[in-house]
């Protein structure tokens, strides 16, 4: 056989997938692996990288899935060696797995042919490169008439296989390829391949965590040498493997890991997403490396205006909001945006921001090796901050007391707890693990509202957005008889109708006063303080404690009140007059009643997945 020296004959391929089916131990599965690697070609390494993981790229590169059914296999089949459908699906019925058919079909046709002397011949053996190229076509071919050429590729390649290459073909179509090899073990050979042993492991990782691709990892090594991949930077466009936090819930203890001192991050509730702008180009990939930029068209074109560097990659996190009031809003109402059509609609129902907290190449300077206070720097000076694009919110402290206040803070604003970052010397950003450089800090119990409560309005806050002008947010308090004050719980900006909003300033009017009024204890200092008159019908996601909130103070907890996460509004209670409202003890004893351990039930990346 002449053999194409830029290619690598399918059937080593094939011969490697056949002998690993067989054996159950990672060693010799790596020492296949290994043998196969050693005898491709740079030219295709990644194709073959590719087809070991039974893949044709990797998955943020969006490629089609294959569209092959049974059906079309068997059609496939049946031209390719002269069988009617009937027949193949008699043998398919008897054995029960359509790669088998294949081979066996393949075989009876090399015995016939061999007594043509066919066996040999040196024109028509498969080559990697043309049975991968062959996968793509038939991926990326779509719509109208694509069915015919799937099976014309199909079969093509079937009448040129070999039986066991008919195979493996055959199963690679169908995606039930199986091998069990994980990128671990593909890291490995490439390792021992390229470097000698698996010392080099490490650093060929590290490359893949900043190129998620093996197949370009294997070739930049292939072509450039294992040694060039040290000094590997971040490329726009190719994803970087997330870096990930390690959890605890003792402030004290979170800060000794930092080594005494961190950045406290809000953690916000929304998608993580990774963004890539070179020029004008922007694309978002989320968490899992998928490509979601056309998710989110108003975050990207945010991001040209607000960037000012040219080639950069960053990371944030994508939240919904309200635009009217600037309060961040649930997780789940964001997942209304994961959807292929009507994007435009949601992009109107909704809206967006993003709260940017890393950045990792800023035009040629891979930023990973840096430490976060250099970055975070950078960060400072690329970004205009604007309405959707922000900076994360963040401390710098070495003190228990503060991190609990301002992991409080950011709960009772709708944040899922707090990030403490480490930011020491060695605090670089280490892509794909999950390490102690990084440490959330998340509610363990929570107190989840089931019933309304009634609340006095004691000030209010002026709009943004369509309500610039009007009050478009209150702040309520409950009630405390023994004091005979009223203590602030919470501010709503939603559940308001337009005729609600219209009437706001009317109904308040008679109420404003130029001070807070002595019966109200407040931190927070709204646009306009009001007699506390108005009674209005609350509900909320949680009850949480909060040191912004007077209510409750020190009653459940030192230096924090009582808050509600998510208030809505839901109608105002003309019935009850402020002394009927809801009081300090009642909402102790929901918070307490309500108490519940937070369950891992369902992680986000589930919910993202499904
Ligand atoms: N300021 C921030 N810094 C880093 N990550 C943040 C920040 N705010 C929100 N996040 C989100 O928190 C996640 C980090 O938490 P973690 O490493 O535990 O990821 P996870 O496994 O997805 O867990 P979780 O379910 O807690 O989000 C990030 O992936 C990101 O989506």
């Amino acid at each position: 056989m002449s053999k194409n020296q830029n290619d690598l004959p399918f059937r080593e391929v094939a011969e490697t997938f056949d002998s690993m089916e067989k054996i159950t131990s990672r060693i010799s599965l790596t020492q296949l692996l290994v043998k196969l690697i050693k005898d491709t070609p740079p030219e295709v390494i990644g194709k073959v990288v590719y087809l070991i993981q039974g893949r044709l790229g990797p998955d943020w590169k969006d490629i089609p899935e294959l569209g092959v059914g049974e059906k079309l296999i068997i059609q496939a089949l049946s031209i390719a060696f002269g069988k009617t459908e009937q027949e193949v699906n008699k043998i398919y019925n008897s054995v029960g797995d359509l790669g088998k058919v294949a081979e066996s079909f393949s075989q009876s046709k090399q015995k016939k042919s061999s007594l043509m002397a066919f066996i040999g011949s040196e024109s028509s053996y498969l080559t990697v490169g043309r049975v991968f190229d062959s996968f793509l076509k038939i991926a990326y071919s779509q719509g109208e008439g694509s069915r015919d050429l799937k099976l014309r590729l199909i079969a093509g390649l079937l009448k040129d296989a070999q039986p066991i290459e008919a195979r493996y073909i055959v199963r690679f179509l169908e995606g039930r390829l199986r091998l069990g090899i994980g990128d671990a073990t593909i890291l490995d050979a490439l390792s021992i391949s390229y470097g000698g042993s698996t010392s080099y492991r490490e650093i060929v990782e590290r490359a893949y965590n900043l190129r998620a691709d093996l197949g370009e990892i294997a070739y930049i090594i292939a072509t450039q040498g294992i040694e060039s991949i040290k000094e590997l930077k971040p490329e726009i466009g190719t994803p970087i493997r997330p870096m990930l936090a390690e959890r605890l819930s003792d402030p004290e203890e979170i800060l000794q890991k930092v080594q005494g001192k961190g950045f406290v991050e809000y953690k916000y509730d929304g998608e993580r997403g990774q963004f890539h702008k070179d020029g004008d180009n922007v694309r978002i990939f989320s968490r899992r490396l998928e490509d979601i930029t056309d998710m989110y068209p108003d975050v990207v074109e945010a991001i040209k205006n607000s960037v000012k560097s040219n080639k950069v990659i960053f990371e944030g996190e994508i939240v919904a909001y309200d635009t009217d009031t600037g309060e961040l809003r649930p997780f789940q109402e964001l997942m209304h945006r994961r959807r292929k059509y009507d994007i435009q609609k949601m992009v109107e129902e909704i809206p967006v921001k993003a709260f940017l907290f890393d950045v990792l190449l800023n035009e040629d300077e891979d930023l990973t090796r840096k430490t976060l206070p250099y970055r975070r720097k950078i960060l400072e000076n690329i970004v205009n901050e604007t309405d959707k694009i922000n900076i994360a919110k963040y401390i710098e402290t070495d003190d228990p007391k503060t991190l609990w206040n301002f992991f409080l803070t950011a709960i009772s604003e709708g944040a899922e707890g707090v990030m403490v970052k480490a930011i020491h010397d060695e605090s670089i950003y280490r892509a794909g693990v999950r390490g102690w450089l990084w440490i959330k800090l998340k509610r363990d119990y929570k107190s989840e509202m089931t019933d309304t409560v009634d609340l006095v309005a004691v000030g209010g806050f002026y709009g943004r957005g369509r309500r610039g002008g009007k009050i478009g947010t209150l702040l309520f308090a409950a009630y405390d008889p023994e004091n005979d004050v009223f203590r602030t719980v919470c501010k709503v900006g939603s559940g308001y109708t337009d005729d609600d909003l219209n009437k706001m300033y009317d109904l308040f009017k008679p109420y404003i006063i130029d001070h807070k009024h002595p019966r109200v204890e407040s931190s927070i200092e709204p646009d306009l303080w009001f007699e506390p008159v108005r009674v209005a019908e609350i509900i909320g996601a949680e009850l949480t404690l909060s040191p912004l909130h007077t209510c409750c103070y020190n009653k459940l907890k030192e230096g924090a009140g009582l808050s509600i996460r998510f208030p809505r509004f839901i109608r105002w209670r003309e019935d009850k007059g402020p002394e009927d409202a809801t009081t300090e003890e009642e909402l102790i004893e929901m918070y307490n009643g309500q108490l519940k351990k937070i369950e891992e039930k369902q992680t986000k990346e589930e919910v993202q997945g499904s």
